[in-house]
């Protein structure tokens, strides 16, 4: 459904990403792996127009979308779910997920604020908290929540489970799982490279803001010399 073609992005005088080949296609999850600062983020980031490439072409269902805002790019019915979560803290968790409620780009509401309710209880009994007191997990689970409100086709998700204790990540794993399950894609980044892998189709490896490597993620997992080389683990 999402494809980039050729892109590049600067910070300042910085060439971070250099020429970024990556097709997202509909029903499929794809994990994003690349040891820190090769680039994962500003590759989503560009993508979504927080960032604007200087060059390359992003493409949504053959449309070309390059240069679009990060809420129009919403409204194509991709979710993004930021490194270092994306809430609203002085707002209620009740608050924060009624507000990002809408139906997908096809007018489905599959995504219903009691579906949400019961993919997290632990929300469920936290809905008049206010965002800020929520503990590390719960905030990303609410933010996880404000995303599959929107009815996305597309979820990012960035460093889903950094810093959280084990039990919580496995909860957001066992999310992902649930999610990919219905069949959204998903382009997933995070640190456990082998849950990425077990958890998508397909996996992408990114160096120095390139591409160096594609697969199967089954394929990736059962040889997995080249990735782990890669990530240097
Ligand atoms: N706003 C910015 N201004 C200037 N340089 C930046 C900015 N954001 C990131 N960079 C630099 O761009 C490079 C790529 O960063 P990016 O965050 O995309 O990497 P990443 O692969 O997502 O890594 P991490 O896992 O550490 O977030 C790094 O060298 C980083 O220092």
């Amino acid at each position: 459904m999402l494809s980039v073609e050729g892109l590049n992005t600067y910070y300042g005088d910085s060439h971070i990403l250099r020429g970024v080949d990556v097709q997202l296609p509909a029903a499929t999850s794809v994990g994003l792996l690349g040891r820190n600062g090769m680039g994962k983020t500003t590759l989503i980031r560009s993508l979504m127009g927080y960032v604007r490439p200087a060059s390359g072409r992003v493409q949504a269902e053959g449309r070309d979308v390059t240069g679009w805002t990060p809420e129009k790019m919403a409204r194509l019915g991709i979710g993004y779910v930021p490194e270092g979560r994306g809430i609203f803290p002085n707002l209620s968790v009740r608050e924060n997920l009624v507000m990002s409620a809408r139906p997908g780009p096809d007018g489905q509401r599959a995504w219903t604020f009691e579906r949400v309710m019961s993919t997290f209880p632990r929300l469920a009994e936290r809905l008049s908290h206010g965002g800020q007191q929520l503990s590390g997990g719960e905030q990303q689970m609410l933010s996880i929540g404000r995303a599959l409100m929107t009815n996305p086709r597309l979820l990012i998700l960035d460093e889903a489970t950094e810093g959280l204790a084990p039990l919580v990540v496995a909860e957001i794993w066992r999310v992902i799982g649930e999610i990919r399950a219905t069949g959204i894609s998903t382009l997933i980044v995070d640190r456990d490279w082998r849950k990425v892998l077990g958890h998508t189709d397909q996996a992408v490896v990114m160096e120095k803001g390139l591409i160096v490597l594609k697969g199967q993620s089954s394929a990736l997992l059962a040889e997995p010399a080249q990735v782990s080389e890669l990530l240097g683990v």
